[in-house]
């Protein structure tokens, strides 16, 4: 398999690392040429997965088009707020026989699109699968055992890149809900980033198992309504990803959360973190389309108002304690739509 992974940054770089020990071509392109030499004269990426030695057979394109032109898998590795750009760049060079593998976690602003209807859109002749799940670069890319999921409305397409993918220790289930895979993945970013504010504040575990079990509720609540299976919140890419993200020191939402938490300006957290943080542009995203369909997301709605209307943290954890009086089982059923 000739395999192009489009983005040197730290996702991108872990997988195409991981892809490198099967018997595949792997091509890694990224929009900066100084990431890219930086792989090809001292196999290592610095600024996004430092200490990883990138093996040889990792091969750098610094042309698109070649890059395009000479794969069969093409996969997206860039953010979100990057996807439509990357389609434009690339449309004139793809042929109808190239599978898309999207590894990217978002919902585009306005349009409310998930990352596959990206795709789609550009190309509608194409197969397309989204791998998501529990699983930060660091980890991947040093071989730690790691489960996660291939998800394809085609399930051909599903079972060959679990084929593709999977190693020893990398181990890779399918499933056919692409509308639960790419809900789970997107909005437990903003869970994350609630999460990381809690630890910020200095608050407990009780919090946080609070805030990741009425998260998994609200995330399957907007799912199910987009028409996702329920049982999908169940899996890797639902509760796995958000227990991976909500605890894990390698989560970029999780330690940006923190950062805002202890007092720091949003647009400060963002730049120390350097590497992108879905969370932001989806909390805006995921608010607005929650309010256009109807569906309450409380623990969203409030992180908005932190994140973009000067919200204080603590007085909007103390909204969200102070809510009307609800049933559990009724509130948070993923039955019922
Ligand atoms: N890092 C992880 O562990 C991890 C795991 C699973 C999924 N993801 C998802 O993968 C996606 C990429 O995340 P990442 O962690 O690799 O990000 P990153 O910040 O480490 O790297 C982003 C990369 O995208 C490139 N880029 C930025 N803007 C671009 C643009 N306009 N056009 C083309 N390229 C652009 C950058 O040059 C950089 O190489 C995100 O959606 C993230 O949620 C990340
Ligand atoms: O580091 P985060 O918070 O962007 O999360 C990365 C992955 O989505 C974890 O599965």
């Amino acid at each position: 398999m000739k395999i192009a992974v489009l983005g040197g940054g730290s996702w991108g770089t872990a997988i195409a690392v991981l892809l490198s020990k099967k018997s595949n071509y792997v091509y890694i392109w990224d929009r900066n040429a100084s990431v890219l030499e930086e792989i090809k004269y001292k196999r290592q990426n610095s600024k996004y997965l430092p200490d990883v030695i990138i093996p040889k057979n990792v091969d750098v394109r610094f042309d698109l088009e070649e890059t395009i032109k000479s794969s069969d898998i093409i996969v997206v590795a860039v953010p979100s707020h990057a996807v439509r750009e990357l389609c434009l760049k690339i449309k004139e060079f793809v042929n109808e026989n190239q599978i898309f593998v999207s590894l990217t976690k978002g919902i585009e602003e306005k349009t409310f699109k998930r990352m596959s209807e990206i795709l789609e859109e550009f190309f509608p002749n194409n197969n397309i699968a989204v791998l998501s799940g529990p699983s930060h670069a660091e980890e991947v890319s040093r071989d730690i055992p790691t489960a996660i999921v291939a998800a394809s409305r085609d399930e051909d397409t599903a079972l060959k890149v679990q084929d593709i993918f999977m190693t020893p220790n990398f181990r890779v289930y399918t499933n056919t809900d692409v509308v639960g895979v790419e809900i789970g993945g997107a909005v437990k970013n903003i869970i994350a980033l609630a999460a990381g504010i809690s630890d910020g504040l200095g608050f407990g575990d009780n919090t946080k198992a609070a805030l990741m079990t009425r998260g998994i509720a609200e995330i399957a609540r907007l799912g199910t309504a987009l028409g996702a299976n329920p049982m999908t919140f169940a899996g890797l890419s639902g509760i796995g990803d958000l227990i991976v993200t909500c605890t894990s020191m390698h989560s970029r939402n999780r330690r940006a959360g923190i950062l805002i938490g202890k007092g720091k300006k949003v647009e400060e957290a963002l730049s120390e973190i350097k590497m992108v943080v879905e969370g932001v542009n989806t909390t805006k995203s995921t608010y607005e389309l929650s309010k256009k369909i109807g569906i309450e997301m409380p623990i969203t709605e409030k992180l908005y108002n932190v994140l973009f209307n000067g919200k204080d943290a603590k007085e909007a954890v103390t909204e969200l304690m102070q809510r009307d009086k609800k049933d559990e089982i009724q509130y948070s059923s993923y039955f019922v739509r």
